[in-house]
């Protein structure tokens, strides 16, 4: 009898310290909280909002519309023990990524640490700080500058291929832009530009098997990364580890691994070679990423060979497919609107004069205004990323209700951009939004193709100039013609805004 009244006192005090437990106390105030938030989707007794369990990327995409176009700017969404809040508003979307509260990104993103370590994006604290420090000199106008011969080169790569074999014929661009921006990104750009072609995977390699391969594994990463959040229970990481899934990212992390420590062993091995202009380039600090990484390992030791790789693959991805995203719907959309188009056309010709062999400078790039225009247009359309998320850190105050800190925020940029209250006529291509006197007085938070606040993207003003390049290059030698068109894409739910069936376009040489 003793026994059994100790044990049932042991019980009752257990369970007292447990439900008075900090944990089970905030988890219940932040589920009280996440529940007075609005919500557009039913809800099953007990395990929440499993709508989204196993449907398909093309299905994803459609529903998510769906539930984002009828939500208010903030809604919930609460699965097992998981909650998180979808925002699509400027007000509260600046609340959460405007400042250095909720710097950490979503659990979501640990699906991607086995392949990205802990780089750039999914670092988070004084790691990321560091880092980000770091890592932004080799961003600086100077070093880009030196890109653009580059951009140039790899362009002209492009068009060449085009013209011998995909001339008048409906031809799916996703291949070659994406060719042209891996061959830019990791063919030259992480490193010193003007160094012998064979020191760092030169662009002839980025045009082999190996490339291919890389691009076939970043597929089937992606795809591992959408089948995992549409399954709940392999969130779980051992049951994740168990499932076929787990053989699949092995299988392609082997690729992408043997890839990049490629790259970097190629690197390396020349970098001694070059010790002097490095060094006289060390002084100012504007080293090009990889050898910027590579110098802080043999001089400073700041850094590992593990760490190195991580920037890489990190580097490489976000890259490489937000710029090939990006070039591909760009070029549907001028297809689609032959006045605009030519409009570009006469802009470049006026800059560059009509003989095709004048490369364009970055001086030659400022002076594009209307293609600039056109390309922010297409990233408010198709942003290639086009959704963000966070882990809140603390309560956000929003006109909805309180977002309380410890759930995941899901920021849809997509939506955002279409969101009829910023945007009138959201669905139509209309490059004239992005004039100066036209964007008097829009939230600054109402277009952020490349997220904004202090984790916005390192690589932008790398991007808009590579755009650049690329529209430069192809509309003085090709005209585009239309054959898909906003209404024949079949969009999926991605990592990036991908179409289902690629991106077809007709390419007719200019006279
Ligand atoms: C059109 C092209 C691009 C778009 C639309 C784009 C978009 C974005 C977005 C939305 C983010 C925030 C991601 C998040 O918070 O989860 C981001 C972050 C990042 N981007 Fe880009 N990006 C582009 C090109 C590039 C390029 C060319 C590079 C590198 C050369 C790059 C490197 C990065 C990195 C490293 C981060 C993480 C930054 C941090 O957390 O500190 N991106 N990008």
């Amino acid at each position: 009898m003793f026994f059994i009244l100790c044990a049932v006192t042991a019980i009752l005090l257990l369970l007292y310290i447990i439900l008075n437990s900090n944990t089970i106390k905030n988890f219940w105030r932040r589920k009280t909280l996440v529940e007075k938030l609005p919500c557009v989707r039913k809800k099953i007794f007990l395990i929440g909002h499993l709508d989204f369990v196993g449907i398909t990327k093309e299905e994803a995409f459609v529903k998510t519309r769906e539930w984002t176009k009828d939500a208010p700017a903030v809604a919930h969404l609460i699965t097992g023990p998981l909650m998180f809040v979808g925002l699509k508003g400027p007000y509260e979307i600046e609340s959460a990524i405007g400042s250095m509260k909720h710097m950490e990104k979503s659990f979501l993103y640990k699906f991607l640490n086995r392949w990205l370590g802990e780089g750039l994006l999914t670092s988070t604290g004084l790691k990321w700080q560091k880092r980000r420090k770091m890592l932004t000199p080799a961003f600086h106008f100077t070093i880009l500058q030196q890109f653009v011969s580059t951009f140039n080169k790899e362009v002209k790569r492009f068009v060449d291929e085009i013209e011998t074999g995909n001339l008048n014929k409906p031809t799916n661009i996703v291949p070659f832009v994406s060719n042209f921006s891996l061959a830019t990104i990791a063919g030259k750009s992480l490193s010193k530009p003007n160094i012998k072609e064979t020191s760092m995977g030169s662009s002839e390699f980025m045009h082999t098997q190996e490339s291919i391969d890389y691009k076939n594994a970043v597929s089937r990463i992606s795809d591992v990364f959408y089948l995992r959040f549409s399954k709940p229970w392999t969130w779980i990481q051992p049951i994740f580890d168990l499932s076929s899934l787990r053989k699949i990212e092995r299988q392609s992390l082997e690729t992408l691994h043997q890839f990049t420590n490629f790259i970097i062993e190629k690197r390396s091995e020349n970098f001694k070679t070059f010790d002097e202009n490095l060094d006289d380039m060390c002084i100012r600090k504007k080293l090009p990423l990889l050898d910027m990484l590579i110098n802080a390992k043999i001089k400073h030791g700041t850094i590992n060979n593990d760490e190195i790789r991580e920037e890489v693959d990190t580097f490489m991805f976000e890259g490489h497919d937000t710029t090939a995203m990006c070039l591909t719907y760009t070029t549907m959309l001028l297809a689609c609107h032959k006045d605009i188009q030519e409009e570009v056309y006469q802009e470049i010709i006026h800059v560059l004069g009509p003989n095709l062999a004048q490369e364009p400078s970055h001086e030659d790039f400022t002076q594009m205004c209307l293609l600039d225009r056109c390309i922010k247009e297409s990233l408010r359309l198709y942003p290639p990323v086009p959704t963000i998320s966070r882990y809140t850190s603390e309560d956000i105050n929003t006109k909805f209700g309180v977002i309380p800190e410890g759930v995941e925020l899901l920021i849809h940029l997509y939506d955002l951009h279409r969101n009829p209250k910023f945007w009138p006529n959201p669905d139509v291509f209309d490059p004239s939004r992005h004039l100066p006197e036209n964007c008097i007085g829009r939230h600054p938070f109402a277009y952020i193709p490349f997220s904004a606040g202090p984790r916005n993207c390192i690589g932008q003003k790398y991007a808009m100039l590579e755009i650049k390049a690329f529209f430069c290059g192809v509309l003085r030698k090709f005209r585009l013609e239309p054959v898909d068109t906003p209404d024949t894409l079949v969009m999926t739910q991605d990592v990036m805004l991908r179409s289902q069936n690629g991106v077809k376009v007709n390419f007719v040489l200019r006279n």
